[in-house]
């Protein structure tokens, strides 16, 4: 596969402060990439210095293996994490408005079928809700047909039936082999749509590759969840469990093992819950802090 975009030593600093801090990756053609990080690991500025959008004090960003020409605005689109739509314009008159910006724009009537807007085309942008408000900033920022699209944190806010709703829509916009770069502090999101990530923290990369490949990785264990009461305090002592509110966690290497053990002690398994690890435990694991703090 080659390579659509090289980052390549990015810095970005404000006086002394380095929100960015000399970070390099590289993104295939037609992936989703995922760029994870908690507020304020450096996200937005890295991909708006990769938009052209800012400015980088030192590095540089290639497109197709060139740097950074100002005619990549025409192959880029951009769904920012805060557009303002035009009041008293329905959604309608919107797709006409930016449509009107660009030298190329693609049909109409396919965006509206891939973004999911035929419903509520004539309603006013004041009335839309916060998931068609996504499903319209995503058909703008297609509407120039462009071959790699930055979502930022497209999903914010949405409820669950939204997020997914939403996911869907990526995963159709991936298929037509188009290269998605998504920055998210959703785990779950990053894992469902991102075929490759970087996690960001305090400006750097702290860890980069395939989500599946990274767990593998980190974690050789799964968690076993079980009620507290259900568990003598000392053998909670005997074996070292964690106790977390009224949960016992149990990492296991080997779970038919633990819970061999478990029956031995004559543990109830009732309430047993088990969980393999995700992005969020990785983050917890590489940062000792969670990715909503
Ligand atoms: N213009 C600026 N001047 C000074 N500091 C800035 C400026 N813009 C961003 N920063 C700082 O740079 C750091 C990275 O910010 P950035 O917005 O890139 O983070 P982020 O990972 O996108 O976070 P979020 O998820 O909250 O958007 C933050 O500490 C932020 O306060």
């Amino acid at each position: 596969m080659s390579a659509v975009i090289e980052v390549i030593n990015l810095v970005k600093r404000y006086h002394e402060f380095s929100a960015v801090d000399d970070i390099s990756f590289s993104i295939d053609k037609g992936i989703c990439f995922g760029i994870l990080g908690p507020n304020g690991a450096g996200k937005t500025t890295t991909i708006e210095i990769m938009e052209g959008i800012l400015k980088p004090s030192s590095g540089q960003i290639n497109y197709y293996g060139q740097p950074m020409k100002s005619e990549v605005a025409q192959q880029i689109g951009i769904q920012f994490q805060h557009t303002a739509l035009q009041d008293f314009l329905t959604v309608k008159e919107t797709l006409n408005l930016f449509t009107s910006f660009y030298q190329h724009t693609v049909d109409h009537a396919q965006l509206i079928e891939l973004c999911d807007l035929g419903e509520f085309l004539n309603k006013d942008n004041r009335l839309l809700s916060g998931g068609q408000r996504q499903r319209l900033l995503l058909a703008l920022a297609l509407i120039n047909d462009p071959e790699i699209i930055y979502l930022d944190e497209p999903t914010t806010g949405l409820d669950p039936q939204a997020r997914r709703n939403f996911w869907q829509l990526i995963e159709n916009i991936k298929k037509r082999d188009k290269t998605v770069i998504l920055t998210t502090h959703y785990m779950d999101e990053a894992e469902r749509l991102c075929d490759d990530v970087v996690v960001m923290d305090r400006g750097k990369i702290i860890e980069a590759g395939r989500p599946h490949q990274l767990l593998d990785k980190h974690f050789k264990e799964v968690f076993i969840y079980l009620p507290s009461a259900n568990i003598k305090p000392e053998l909670i002592q005997k074996y070292q469990w964690q106790v977390n509110g009224d949960r016992v966690e149990i990492n296991s290497k080997n779970i038919e093992h633990s819970l061999a053990l478990l029956m031995k002690e004559q543990i109830s398994l009732e309430g047993l819950h088990v969980k393999s690890a995700n992005l969020d435990d990785l983050f917890l694991k590489l940062t000792g802090h969670s990715l909503r703090e």
